[in-house]
């Protein structure tokens, strides 16, 4: 490793804010391990830009992190295009009750997805390659999670035939996801996705504002 690798992967870390314990519980010295290895080669695999480095926890670990609480025990999540690990790779870290199941179909982040799930001993977090429209039909999970993966009217017809009836989307989304939800609008009512809501959680409890898509799919309720 070069020296100013060590210099960003130290930089990375000295920015986790104190609300990392919290969130993580006992898991987070496991946390602490990935973040480490993502501040300290994230970069050169393409995982993460340079400018990202001293935001991986608050714009990265802890924005995964915060779907945590929105997941039943002993359920089943599929998050699609996982790239560097978030949100499925944190969540696999700090819910060890839930099965995760990381959908990508680039070889080599699957590859550092692996090597990470086997370094970290992650027996309940699981890498499947390929695009998530290879799955339809395939595998039912009780939650499709994403982030940054493509906008929702797109998003949804990729994830909503992965979730089993009355199954939740929960999609890490940007400012403009109320713009994104008027143009999916034909998309929300062909897949049947009801209770839809934004929930924005703001600065006291993360650094940085995080938007959370969640939706119903079904005809229940
Ligand atoms: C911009 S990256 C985001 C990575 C990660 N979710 C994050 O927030 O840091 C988008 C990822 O989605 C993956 N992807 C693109 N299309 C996909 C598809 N149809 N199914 C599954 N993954 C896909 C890409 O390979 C890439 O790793």
């Amino acid at each position: 490793m070069k020296h100013d690798d060590l210099d960003s992967a130290a930089t990375a870390l000295e920015v986790e804010p104190a609300a990392a314990a919290e969130l993580a519980g006992d898991r987070i010295d496991v946390l602490r391990a990935f973040a480490a290895d993502l501040a300290a080669r994230g970069e050169e695999l393409g995982l993460i830009g340079p400018l990202e480095l001293p935001r991986l926890w608050t714009r990265h670990l802890l924005n995964s992190a915060v779907l945590a609480p929105l997941i039943h025990p002993g359920t089943r999540v599929a998050d699609i295009g996982t790239g560097g690990g978030m949100p499925g790779l944190v969540l696999g870290i700090i819910r060890p009750d839930v099965e995760f199941y990381l959908v990508e179909p680039m070889e080599r982040r699957c590859a550092w997805l692996g090597e990470q799930i086997d370094r970290l001993g992650l027996t309940n977090t699981h890498v499947k390659r390929g695009r998530a429209e290879e799955f339809h039909g395939a595998f039912e999970a009780d939650y499709v999670t994403a982030r940054a993966v493509t906008a929702l009217r797109k998003l949804v017809p990729l994830t909503a035939p992965l979730l089993r009836e009355e199954g939740e989307l929960l999609f890490l989304k940007g400012a403009a996801i109320h713009e994104e939800i008027e143009a999916a609008q034909k998309v929300l009512r062909k897949f049947k996705l009801r209770d839809i809501e934004v929930a924005e959680l703001g600065a006291d409890q993360l650094s940085e504002t995080t938007r959370v898509f969640r939706a119903r799919v079904g005809t229940h309720g």
